[in-house]
């Protein structure tokens, strides 16, 4: 079974505080969570929060101050074979002047996946396939030529390409149309289902993260002060942030509900103890 076990991850990063003094500013604070095949877990902040700094270190592109990120069980191959990552603008994440067969055959041939020419179009055919895209129609088209969730499906088929088993996905959805938010999240539930992919799904969303999640970790200023199965964090939330968050999440259920907390909690709860629903008790 594969896994990555994200152990106790910190981040800090060097900012200009008053008077332009350079000052420590904690982005992720002792962090632990563990993906695992076939779950999706959400990390749930907002804005701030440090969700991006723990992609952008499990995708390896930074270093954590302290902590580790473990795949285990992988088998052959490389981490980033194994680990891939979706992000939220395919616009940034696509190269304008390359095709989609070219951003689809270059991790195949990359990762061994194909070799011949024959055999790349044919696995280019059958990604494409795979995200409910026309290859026929689309492989000799450039970014620009497709809509954005033609786009962020390409950037899942190429996530998918060197034989993923673990998909970061950083807000995939939000900066596609309202109207197909729902089919690339379900595209990706299929997937991961198909594929017993282990998928950490980052947003600021709660009521999508308790859609598409089965756990859900709630981040506060880089750290993690909830966590649980999706349906318990979000229908009992314990810590004033998560319930400031499902207060203000787009469930009809919820419109017109008062807080039934002091919000100014909020500004307290770095010092308040993380809620824990497998264990049901304040760790
Ligand atoms: N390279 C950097 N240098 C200094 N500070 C940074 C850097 N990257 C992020 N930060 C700070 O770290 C904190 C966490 O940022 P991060 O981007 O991880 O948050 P986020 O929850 O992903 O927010 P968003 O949803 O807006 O992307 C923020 O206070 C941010 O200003």
């Amino acid at each position: 079974m594969t896994t990555l076990e994200v152990a106790d991850l910190v981040k800090d990063y060097r900012v200009r505080g008053d008077g332009m003094r350079r000052t420590r500013l904690r982005a992720v604070d002792h962090v632990s969570f563990t993906l695992t095949p076939g779950r999706t877990t959400a990390l749930v902040g907002e804005s701030g929060s440090g969700k991006s700094t723990v992609a952008r270190i499990i995708a390896r592109l930074e270093r954590p101050t302290s902590g580790t990120v473990v795949l285990n069980g992988a088998g052959s191959g490389d981490y980033r074979d194994h680990v891939q990552m979706v992000f939220q603008d395919p616009f940034a994440s696509l190269n304008p002047f390359h095709t989609v067969e070219h951003h689809l055959a270059r991790p195949l041939r990359l990762h061994g996946r194909a070799r011949t020419r024959a055999e790349t179009r044919q696995e280019v055919a059958r990604l494409l396939e795979r995200v409910n895209l026309p290859a026929e129609e689309l492989a000799q088209r450039r970014p620009h030529e497709l809509s954005g969730g033609q786009r962020q499906r390409v950037a899942i088929a190429r996530a998918l390409a060197p034989g993923a088993k673990v998909i970061v996905a950083d807000e995939p959805v939000s900066m596609l149309d309202v109207s197909i938010r729902l089919d690339v999240l379900n595209l990706l539930a299929r997937l991961q289902e198909e594929e017993d992919l282990a998928i950490l799904y980052i947003t600021h969303d709660l009521a999508t993260a308790r859609h598409f999640a089965d756990d859900i970790l709630v981040l506060y200023r880089g750290r993690v002060v909830e966590r649980g199965p999706a349906d318990e964090v979000i229908l009992d939330p314990r810590h004033p942030y998560t319930k400031l968050l499902a207060a203000a999440s787009p469930d009809p259920d919820a419109r017109g509900r008062t807080f039934d907390f002091d919000p100014a909690d909020v500004v307290a709860a770095g010092s308040a103890p993380p809620y824990d629903h497998r264990e049901d008790t304040p760790r």
